[in-house]
């Protein structure tokens, strides 16, 4: 899924709970998307939007990166259905203590599925179906997300090698592929709740992820 290109629309002030950043919005636009359920073709070019949150010196050291996939339910309202409020969170005080780094905030809500095909998923959830059985059962892949974009701001801020805070290996292989180094990884792991552990379980047993 290459991007044709990547556009920086803003680049603002935003104080933060956990400090200063600047944040700054990027548009990409990628020609033939793959599909990510069969049922549903993928037009022939698709416009992303992303958000980077930049604090400090990013030039000094290869800086903590967070890619974090967009998540309404746990972003917004803290469900405890999934571990992610608590990433973003972990993520922004692991920047703001070092004084600086990169949170890529891009919006592959549900793991690329979307809202409402994610609040599906969740019903199925409800019936008995693990995270992945129910993205299959809609007829969805297990994990749409492709992680150009975030590849091609890192690029388009200047910065060729990062220490990148997360579990999941498939980040970690995505920037390498596309041409930045990933000099370290840091856990992303969270206390777990007893709502969210058979998700980790999966994520852990099924996609592979680094939670011990
Ligand atoms: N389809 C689907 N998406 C989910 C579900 N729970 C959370 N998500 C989405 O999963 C994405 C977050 O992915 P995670 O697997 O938690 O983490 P990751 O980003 O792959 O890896 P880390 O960097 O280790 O956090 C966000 O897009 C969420 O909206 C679910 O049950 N079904
Ligand atoms: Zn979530």
């Amino acid at each position: 899924m290459p991007f044709a290109s990547v556009t920086k629309i803003a680049d603002a002030d935003f104080p933060t709970r956990w400090g200063h950043f600047r944040i700054l919005g990027f548009e990409g636009v990628t020609t033939n998307p793959q599909p990510c359920n069969e049922a549903i073709p993928a037009p022939a070019t698709r416009t992303e939007a992303a958000v980077a949150l930049v604090m400090g010196d990013i030039h000094a050291a290869p800086p903590i990166v967070r890619i974090h996939s967009q998540c309404l339910t746990g972003d917004v309202f803290h469900s405890l259905r999934c571990d992610c409020r608590q990433q973003l969170e972990l993520a922004l005080a692991t920047i703001a203590e070092a004084g600086t780094g990169i949170l890529l905030y891009e919006q592959q809500e549900g793991r690329g599925i979307g809202l409402m095909a994610k609040l599906r998923a969740y019903e199925l959830q409800d019936q008995g179906r693990d995270t992945i059985e129910a993205n299959l059962e809609l007829g969805y892949a297990a994990d749409c997300r492709a992680y150009e974009l975030p590849a091609a701001i890192l690029k388009s801020l200047g910065v060729k090698a990062v220490r990148l805070i997360t579990n999941n290996p498939e980040k970690v292989e995505a920037l390498v592929s596309a041409g930045i180094e990933v000099t370290e990884r840091i856990s992303a792991v969270v206390p777990t709740e007893p709502t969210f552990d058979r998700y980790i379980q999966t994520k852990r047993d099924k996609m592979g992820h680094l939670v011990g």
